[in-house]
């Protein structure tokens, strides 16, 4: 894992192991001193809405999976680029003639927003099972902190519903546009330009090996406090060993890097607990 100085980072956990959860602060200036101590002040919900910090999730996906995912994501990829129909799956630069990636949402987010570029239902279907162990990791190892905070629920709520897992269960998570998706960047200009997500949580997944399949292109993240690109460098740069997701607040400044050889595939799934006045008025008009 590639992690810039003043961070640490435990050697990569056994697969198939528990899910592990690891926090990893966003800090711009210098680097921490070896004795730093987390911030008491904050719950960790609370560094989270705040865009302080990053979990990584571990452990969350087995290596046959992985190869599944990645070979199919890169079919389905291939299979969209035949089309060439670029205009709806790629987001171009200045500069660039070409794609930069190729986004292709999961097949329930396609059918939700009548897309033609969906993946195949059985990829789908995998890593909506992926995407339910990341959120059953965080209820379980990370909340209640996170209720309170991410999902306004009260830390006495002990009730199932009020989980994560339940609310994606029960589709009551309202996800970005083409959201649940896969991002596919291929070298050379395969990236994703500096943005943020505005979602109360991001869940961004790399199937691919940066120790095999790519070279370049992690995540870059930058602190509240010095996030200008091009001014400041970013304060953190993140290549997750594949299958450990990286989960953020929508308030964190972040890009894809560029790859310089191979490809990248990444799953992505931003989102927001509906309030529950939205709730009350989908129910009305229904
Ligand atoms: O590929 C990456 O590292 C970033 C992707 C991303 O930020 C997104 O899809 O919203
Ligand atoms: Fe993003």
């Amino acid at each position: 894992m590639a992690i810039l100085p003043g961070q640490r980072c435990d050697e990569e956990e056994e697969k198939k192991e528990d899910p592990m959860v690891q926090e990893i602060l966003i800090r711009g200036g210098a680097p921490l001193r070896p004795d730093h101590e987390l911030s008491t002040s904050l719950s960790l919900g609370e560094r989270i809405t705040k865009g302080k910090t990053i979990l990584l999730l571990s452990n969350l996906v087995t290596p046959d999976e992985l190869d599944y995912l990645v070979e199919s994501s890169i079919a389905a990829a291939d299979a969209q680029t035949d089309k060439q129909d670029g205009d709806m799956i790629c987001t171009l630069e200045e500069g660039y003639k070409g794609k930069v990636f190729i986004r292709m949402p999961l097949f329930a987010a396609a059918q939700r927003e009548n897309c033609t570029d969906g993946l195949p239902e059985s990829i789908s279907l995998k890593l909506e099972e992926i995407l339910w162990r990341a959120l059953d990791c965080m209820d379980r190892q990370v909340c209640p902190s996170l209720k309170a905070t991410v999902l306004n629920v009260s830390q006495d709520d002990n009730t199932t519903d009020a989980s994560m897992a339940g609310l994606f269960h029960n589709q009551q998570l309202q996800f970005s546009i083409r959201e649940p998706a896969i991002n596919v960047y291929r070298a050379p200009h395969g990236h994703f330009a500096m943005h943020k997500d505005g979602r109360d949580l991001t869940i961004l997944m790399s199937l691919s090996d940066p120790t095999q399949q790519f070279t370049g292109g992690g995540t870059a993240f930058w602190s509240q406090s010095f996030p200008h690109e091009g001014l400041d460098e970013p304060s953190l740069i993140l290549a997750p060993p594949p299958g450990t997701a990286m989960v953020f607040g929508g308030k964190v400044s972040h890009k894809g890097c560029h790859i310089r050889t191979g490809t990248r595939v990444m799953f992505v799934a931003s989102f927001n607990r509906p309030m529950a006045q939205e709730k009350e008025e989908e129910t009305k008009e229904g």
